[in-house]
């Protein structure tokens, strides 16, 4: 595959010292030097307050990549060349210390693009983005990258996209929700929009409904203090599911450019029908692992992992989902989510309608509705199932079999990790795999009132055995509607 190398760039990344930064953000970084695709007079500016020089920040930067890079991909010489691009700034976002240090440092980027990367609590953002403004770093080249969360609701959403924007246009601020840059997810972009043969089925004529899951096997690692103020629906459903959700439910772009597609998006989003608080206990629900083992191993209740006596944060969320619109009238999206789970698996099932009549005699079949199965993670892949005649002679039995399309076997190259492409894409200026002020704003606006409601009653979340599904009330959830949960992973 040929690689095309980016235009060179500074990359500034506030939060160097943090966990995204170390886990996700310089593996990616290093893979793309790696492979030829950043240039070798690019350079990568650590940020933070903690007081350490190059060699320290260095030194932290090749444990991260022994820690996070397969031992196979790392190379000796290339390990080496890729750190000596890394320099540590150490300076206060929010205040005044070190800011002239990094304008220095920044005084001879010359023609190479200056990206800043805020890998920091969200309330920074502001912040940093005024105290670049106010130390003339936010020159027209500039972009500023945005993790998520954007905020924790609608109102703290919008003050941190008013105070960045004061600094950035719109075109040069990039809100990273990395499930956009998943190599499965782009996929769904060229299922739906590059071949004939699903955009025709695609609409409630033909679907009965949607499922996508996003199951986690993990707990709250380190990140309880983050999470507990967050909970399953402000951290997965918000960004990451509805971001799934805008792509499989949209109408097409006019073109593969970033604002058609983000307009067709955002359109979905404004399409979410509200959940109203009469409607909250019986189309949603929400859960919190207890003890439980996952793998034969067992594994500590959420209580526990924080370490506290008590907390209504939700670990699991399941909600039915509606749109508003001519061409999903009636088909419901189911969406769930949760951590402790008993697999890590993304997978969206796209359920299609009963055959109107059968012609088999009912002992030769027990027909089954097609299915189009979309793995996301791990073991990425398709899988169509349809009713085939069962070989052999002798009447005409039917039974449900699936074509498959093996991501893996298909394609034998390395997948990308998500922040590989993002990154890039900021470098290269091209926004359509990152969310847009207005999606992420009507993307709160449709979960809130479900926090608020949540809120607004005595009841806990329902507790469920860590390696189980989730609380039960989340399967009465989709069994009330006749329908069941995709669950028989890997078949
Ligand atoms: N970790 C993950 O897997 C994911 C994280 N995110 C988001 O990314 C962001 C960062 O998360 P994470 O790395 O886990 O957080 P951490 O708490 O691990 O890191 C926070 C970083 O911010 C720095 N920092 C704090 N205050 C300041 C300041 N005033 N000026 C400059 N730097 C500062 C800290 O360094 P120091 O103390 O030295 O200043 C540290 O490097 C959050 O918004 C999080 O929600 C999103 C998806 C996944
Ligand atoms: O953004 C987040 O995503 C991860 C899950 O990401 P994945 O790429 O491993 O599927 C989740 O664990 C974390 O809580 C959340 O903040």
């Amino acid at each position: 595959m040929k690689i095309v190398p980016v235009q060179s760039f500074i990359c500034v990344v506030f939060g160097a010292t943090g966990d995204l930064t170390l886990r996700k953000l310089l593996p990616a970084l290093y893979y793309r030097f790696r492979d030829g695709q950043m240039p070798g007079d690019s350079m990568i500016v650590g940020a933070a307050r903690s007081g350490l020089d190059d060699a320290a920040y260095r030194a932290r930067a090749r444990d991260a990549l022994h820690a996070h890079v397969a031992s196979t991909d790392l190379q000796g010489e290339v390990v080496d060349s890729f750190l000596a691009q890394i320099s540590y700034v150490q300076v206060d976002g929010t205040g005044d210390t070190g800011w002239p240090v990094l304008k220095d440092v920044l005084g001879s980027a010359g023609e190479r693009v200056p990206v800043f990367y805020l890998a920091t609590s969200p309330e920074l953002y502001g912040p940093i983005c005024r105290n670049l403004a106010r130390h003339g770093l936010a020159g027209p080249d500039a972009r500023v990258v945005l993790e998520k969360p954007i905020g924790h609701d609608l109102e703290s959403a919008r003050d941190i996209n008013d105070r960045v924007g004061e600094v950035f246009s719109e075109a040069r601020t990039f809100r990273i929700d990395h499930y956009l840059g998943k190599e499965t997810v782009q996929n769904l972009l060229a299922l739906r929009f590059a071949n004939s043969i699903f955009e025709r089925l695609w609409n409630s004529d033909v679907i009965d409904h949607v499922q996508i899951t996003v199951a986690e096997t993990v707990g709250v690692e380190g990140r309880g203090g983050y999470y507990d103020r967050s909970g399953a629906l402000r951290d997965m459903v918000q960004n990451h599911i509805l971001q799934l959700l805008c792509l499989l439910a949209m109408d097409s772009p006019v073109a593969m450019q970033a604002d058609a597609v983000r307009d067709e998006k955002l359109k979905v989003l404004r399409a979410l029908r509200p959940i109203e608080p009469h409607d909250v206990a019986s189309v949603t629900v929400r859960g919190q692992y207890a003890a439980g083992a996952i793998g034969g191993n067992p594994v500590k209740g959420y209580l526990s992992d924080l370490g506290e006596p008590e907390s209504n944060t939700e670990t699991f969320v399941a909600l039915k989902a509606q749109l508003n619109s001519w061409r999903w009238a009636n088909v419901p999206f189911y969406l769930r989510t949760g951590k402790r789970l008993p697999q890590k698996m993304s997978e969206i099932v796209i359920q299609f309608r009963a055959l109107p009549f059968s012609i088999f005699p009912r002992e030769a079949a027990d027909l089954q509705p097609n299915r189009l199965i979309i793995r996301l993670q791990p073991e990425e892949g398709m899988r169509l199932e349809m009713m085939t005649k069962d070989p052999g002679p002798g009447g005409l039995r039917l039974r449900p079999t699936g074509l498959d399309i093996s991501f893996e076997k298909a394609f034998a190259t390395r997948y990308p990790d998500a922040y590989e492409r993002l990154l890039m894409d900021t470098v290269r200026g091209n926004a359509t795999l990152f969310m847009r002020r207005d999606e992420v704003e009507a993307a709160w606006g449709w979960v809130e009132p479900i926090i608020e409601a949540w809120e607004s009653r005595p009841e806990r979340p329902r507790p469920y055995s860590a390696g189980s599904w989730g609380p039960t009330a989340a399967i009465a959830l989709i069994e009330r509607d006749g329908r069941t949960w995709h669950e028989d992973v890997g078949t």
